[in-house]
């Protein structure tokens, strides 16, 4: 379970410039519940995300994970029970290793010093295991060098080293906004399966409209630093693009494409 509770962050205070970047803000997802978070440029997503993964210090409010007070907590602590992925799909994964090596550097970085490193049958076997999740024939290619990988598998790749630990919870942090919309699509396809495979509360930001529409539980619209709208269960069921794009403030020439 992931709670913010009225979560608050004011850049440049007192100053001409002052920006209200989340201004109490009020967020709760249940364990194993999938939210969208929607909203204009400047909205606070990425406050959000980084309040919640502790990169950003709240002048006031809490962060729960689990019932868990993690406000206070710094960010490599905290990352035991986070996973994150950014939108660049060469961020998470090292280029010049194999697929099987970033599999393993991901299970090291989640692991206790006593940890036996090597890639032995069982392991090579239980990331085949953990590969075939996505979809993408990556449990076949354990020897190809990462960079040799399309930005999809690419990112796929480095979603599931994310989750390699089971986090708490997931961030997806825009993590298909540098790829194609067909690649996009085939990720958030592997996104689907990898995260009801393993049951993740997860938090995904996206400015992918129809994205917002198709998947997840929960679309939670940003305004202004708080939460201006939410569409869940049957509602979220019946919502169009056409719908939420009704609910901006500010539309960008993308939502009118699509609209
Ligand atoms: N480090 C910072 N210094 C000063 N102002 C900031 C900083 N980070 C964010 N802000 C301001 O806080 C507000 C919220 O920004 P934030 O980046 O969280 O929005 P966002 O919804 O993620 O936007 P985008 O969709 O453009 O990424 C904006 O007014 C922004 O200019």
């Amino acid at each position: 379970m992931l709670e913010v509770r009225s979560a608050r962050k004011v850049f440049y205070r007192g100053q001409p410039d002052e920006k209200v970047a989340l201004d109490n803000l009020n967020l709760t997802l249940a364990t194993g519940e999938f939210g969208v978070v929607i909203g204009s440029n400047g909205a606070g997503k990425s406050s959000m995300l980084n309040a919640i993964s502790g990169s950003l210090v709240l002048d006031s409010g809490k962060i729960l994970i689990n019932g868990a007070d993690v406000t206070a907590m710094p960010v490599h602590k905290r990352a035991a029970r986070l996973a994150r992925v950014f939108q660049d799909p060469m961020r998470g994964t090292a280029a010049s290793m194999t697929v099987a090596e970033n599999m393993l550097l991901a299970e090291l970085r989640a692991k206790s010093r006593t940890f036996r490193p090597g890639l032995n049958a069982v392991r090579l076997a239980e990331y085949r295991e953990r590969l075939s999740v996505l979809g993408l024939g990556l449990e076949n290619r354990l020897d190809t060098k990462v960079e040799l990988l399309s930005g999809g598998q690419r990112q796929s790749l480095s979603l599931i080293m994310a989750v390699s630990d089971r986090p708490d919870v997931l961030l997806l942090d825009e993590h298909t906004a540098a790829l194609d919309p067909r690649t996009a699509d085939i990720v958030m396809q592997a996104t689907i399966r990898t995260v009801s495979s393993l049951k993740l509360t997860t938090l995904m930001v996206t400015h992918n409209m129809q994205h917002a529409v198709d998947f997840g539980d929960r679309v939670i619209m940003l305004d202004a630093g708080k939460v201006k709208l939410e569409i869940a269960g049957e509602e979220k069921k019946n919502v169009t693009v056409v719908d939420l794009i009704g609910h901006f403030s500010v539309k960008t020439d993308r939502m009118l494409l699509a609209s």
